[in-house]
């Protein structure tokens, strides 16, 4: 029995990507985010729900570092990453991100062709030694993340010039050029229309084969389509944190119940 349980952690510990303990962030005088633990899983997809203005953006922003470069944030507090602090001093946030690449809200590809938007990591960090491995992952980059028929013809045009959905997915193929191990995204949907959007929780679901994804919606029906894991914030609270089916169908705290009931919102 004891040694049951003993396999059973192990498990559970090895699937631990990102460990967070005691995250608090301050931006100047405003505590935006207070005390938060939670380990997010690897080969899942957590969803990050809330009410405007919860801090569902600032914990997401602190997983690769990006509060770095708001002036008046500071975080303070754990996270690991496979048991790495990334906020050692050693850590250069450049290489976090390419660990841990970003997704935004609106797709924001370079002003480049669309070769160029997906070629920009592996060139910057030195990822491929030639120009026909860097070809291979360019093709691979825009397989994955189901964009290669839409644009083989014309790899040489701009990626500003494709469509919302067509550069949401482009701005996705350039976070996966690096083999990121997590992938954060911040509400990718919301720019886009409904066939836009089912064909990026499509890819979602596929991504997760891959790596660890985190997505911040305000749409309650797409954290339950697309998550294994929810957690809900409020108030800069980690409110509850657990399987998708048991948060939207038995949440444990009133907070939780209120708004997935639409009574808080
Ligand atoms: N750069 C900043 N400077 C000052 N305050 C900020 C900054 N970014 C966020 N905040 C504040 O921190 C709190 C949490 O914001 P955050 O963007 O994380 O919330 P959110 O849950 O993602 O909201 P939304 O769903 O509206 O995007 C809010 O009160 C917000 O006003």
């Amino acid at each position: 029995m004891n040694d049951m349980r003993i396999v059973e952690r192990a498990v559970e510990t090895r699937n631990i990507k990102i460990s967070a303990r005691g995250v608090q962030v301050h931006y100047g005088d405003k505590h935006a985010l207070r005390d938060v633990d939670v380990d997010i899983l690897d080969n899942t997809v957590t969803a990050f729900i809330g009410p405007s203005g919860c801090g569902k953006s600032t914990f997401l922003r602190c997983l690769n570092r990006m509060n770095d470069t708001v002036a008046v944030a500071k975080v303070s507090g754990t996270i690991l990453l496979d048991g790495e602090d990334i906020y050692d001093r050693r850590v250069d946030p450049v290489q976090l991100r390419a660990k841990v690449g970003m997704v935004f809200q609106k797709p924001n590809p370079f002003p480049k062709s669309i070769y160029d938007n997906v070629a920009y990591g592996p060139r910057i960090h030195g990822l491929t030694r030639n120009k026909a491995e860097l070809d291979e992952v360019v093709e691979a980059s825009l397989r994955k993340a189901a964009l290669w028929n839409e644009v083989k013809d014309r790899l040489q045009e701009g990626g500003t010039g494709l469509s919302g959905g067509q550069q949401q997915r482009l701005c996705i193929a350039r976070a996966i050029a690096t083999s990121p191990e997590v992938l954060l995204m911040d509400e990718p949907c919301s720019a886009l229309d409904p066939i836009a959007t089912a064909q990026v929780e499509e890819l979602i679901d596929e991504l997760r084969a891959s790596f660890s994804v985190v997505i911040v919606t305000h749409s309650m029906q797409q954290a339950a389509r697309v998550s294994q894991r929810t957690a809900f914030f409020h108030l800069g609270n980690l409110v509850e944190y657990g399987e998708t089916g048991a948060i939207f169908t038995k949440p444990s705290d009133p907070r939780t119940e209120s708004y997935i009931t639409g009574r808080i919102g």
